[in-house]
């Protein structure tokens, strides 16, 4: 089983620790393009031509079997594309986790953080849409223009990316927002900068183990056997925080490189 995955940058690393955590007997390769970085400020065509090349480097070049867009921007930006143009590959995206947030919510007040242009996508529009049956719920959606690149440096609990996050959180907190959707797969890094601001008691929500679980179970649906070694490449665009990386992963035992897409 070969499995690509894919985002900006390092956020989708978030995605990657939840699929290393269920999945076995498997190749990953990552791709980091920071070369291309933020894509939460880029416009829908950017996002998707950058998105189907990806694509089809992965297939080329690893032959992979799924892809695993793990950034919900370049998700709303080219999911469907994806789908249409690759109906060979498993394709699962990453979307902000709403209805989880709803179904935990007591206040009724959920937070929304994301990047510019997943806010402003069609695809956000509709399954706020879709979801807005369930239970009527305040919606705090807040943009987080340079949040992802602040993470990209490894400015996790600087001042400067504390004061950004106390910008946007101060109004959620004084509308008693209990829940808050992490949309962007960065943002799962500065989890302990925002529970600073909102205290411990916030939940935040992220989608990582979902979607690993639904990779799992999609591959064995089509004949994986998950008994075996699992081995991973992160391969990066432009230049990346290696640090970062090792953080993230905690060491694991991965192949890290340069490419050229
Ligand atoms: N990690 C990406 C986007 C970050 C960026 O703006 O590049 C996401 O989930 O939306």
């Amino acid at each position: 089983m070969k499995v690509g995955v894919f985002d900006s940058g390092l956020g989708g690393l978030t995605v990657l620790k939840s699929i290393l955590k269920v999945l076995k007997n498997a190749e990953i390769f990552y791709i980091a393009d920071t070369a291309y970085a933020p894509y939460g400020e880029k416009s829908n065509n950017e996002i998707l031509k950058r998105s189907e090349a990806i694509t089809k480097y992965l297939l080329d070049k690893y032959k992979i079997d799924a892809l695993i867009v793990a950034c919900n921007t370049a998700t709303s930006a080219a999911i469907k594309h994806l789908r249409d143009n690759f109906s060979s590959l498993i394709v699962i995206g990453t979307e902000p986790g709403i209805k989880p947030a709803i179904l935990n919510t007591k206040s009724s007040n959920i937070g929304i953080l994301a990047t510019p242009s997943t806010l402003k996508s069609d695809k956000y529009q509709l399954l706020v849409n879709d979801l807005s049956s369930i239970k009527k719920v305040n919606l705090f959606e807040q943009a987080c223009p340079g949040l992802a690149m602040q993470i990209e440096k490894g400015e996790i609990n600087t001042l400067t990316t504390y004061k950004m996050l106390e910008k946007w959180l101060i109004p959620m907190k004084e509308a008693n927002v209990d829940t808050i959707v992490l949309g962007c797969t960065h943002y799962p890094l500065i989890s302990q900068t925002i529970k600073k601001i909102m205290g411990e008691n916030i939940t935040l929500i992220q989608t990582g183990d979902a979607i690993a679980k639904r990779l799992l179970s999609l591959s064995e649906e089509n004949g994986h056997q998950n008994i075996g070694d699992l081995k991973v490449t992160v391969l990066h665009t432009g230049l990346i925080n290696l640090d970062m990386i090792e953080n993230i992963l905690e060491n694991k035992n991965i192949e890290i490189r340069k490419c050229e897409i």
